[in-house]
């Protein structure tokens, strides 16, 4: 793709911006980044990773082929009033904003292609889980450049819009449950007396290694589990102490939680 316009330029923007410039997807000098008014962190980004800072008014605006909004979903709307009469009227947009519907960009931005993702922050290292919803004016070329900018920052499933929710919470959150829960893991070991780095680096690759296996696809996450408890051993009695704390009953909440924050999102709120 030649021109990639950021609107936006946070976490999520460097993530993806990381992604596509490392690999190769689009010319870091195409790719144009605006935000609201931290010029700073635009120079940042450009000494970073050779981008190009725009503002409101510049030319490149009317020269991007995808408009990427990245910015915090309560911004959304008064971005979108910002940049509609300077985007080309062929531009297709790109969303990776939690909630924020395709309806809201066809109202802010004019009938025009849109798609609706939900990557997440391992894009930095081209491993994003995303799920994307388009509306009917996608075409053939603007759906496979959508879908060759999101493959290039890692795994990417076509979904129903209303399936985002559920990604929103299972995969664009889901990095800092694993975090947490590594936090968890490191805070219990220097507490028992192992020190800092040596428990960082065991936890670091503990949770590789089991992604690596459950990778593999050669067992069920249940039957990998089983294999690492005996009976009457350590991991049993691990495994009791999470159910007794309710392990899977918090889970099945924070998905619950964060679904209905990204359906909240979407209602405004
Ligand atoms: N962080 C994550 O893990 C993920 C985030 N997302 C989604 O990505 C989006 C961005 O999140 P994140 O990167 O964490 O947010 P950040 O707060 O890090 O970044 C928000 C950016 O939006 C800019 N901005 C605000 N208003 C405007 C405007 N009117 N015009 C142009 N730019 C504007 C800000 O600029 P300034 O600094 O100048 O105010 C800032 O650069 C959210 O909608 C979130 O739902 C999706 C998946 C994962
Ligand atoms: O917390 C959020 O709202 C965003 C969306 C997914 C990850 N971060």
């Amino acid at each position: 793709m030649k021109n990639v316009l950021f609107v936006g330029a946070g976490s999520m923007a460097e993530a993806i911006i990381a992604g596509i410039t490392s690999n190769g997807a689009v010319e870091p000098a195409s790719v144009f980044v605006m935000n609201k008014s931290d010029h700073a962190r635009l120079e940042e980004l450009r000494d970073k990773y050779g981008i190009t800072p725009v503002r409101s008014g510049d030319p490149e605006i009317g020269q991007a082929e995808l408009a990427l909004f990245a910015t915090k979903p309560k911004d959304a709307r008064q971005a979108m009033k910002e940049i509609a009469g300077q985007l080309h009227p062929s531009a297709a947009v790109l969303s990776v904003m939690a909630g924020i519907p395709i309806s809201l960009f066809e109202e802010g931005l004019g009938s025009r292609p849109v798609a609706r993702s939900m990557p997440n922050t391992s894009a930095t290292i081209g491993l994003a889980a995303t799920g994307v919803a388009m509306n009917d004016a996608v075409g053939d070329k603007v759906r496979q450049d959508v879908l060759s900018l999101l493959g290039s920052i890692g795994l990417v499933k076509e979904v129903e819009e209303d399936e985002l929710h559920l990604i929103t919470a299972l995969a664009g959150s889901g990095p800092a449950y694993v975090y947490y829960f590594a936090e968890a893991l490191e805070e219990a070991a220097t507490a028992s007396g192992l020190c800092g780095p040596d428990a960082r680096d065991l936890i670091v690759q503990v949770l590789e290694g089991a992604a690596a296996m459950l990778k593999r696809r050669t067992a069920e996450p249940a039957e990998l589990r089983e294999h690492v408890t005996s009976p009457g051993g350590t991991t049993a009695a691990g495994i009791r102490a999470l159910d007794d704390a309710g392990f899977r009953e918090a889970v099945a909440s924070c998905i619950r939680a964060a679904e209905n924050r990204s359906r909240e999102l979407a209602s405004g709120q």
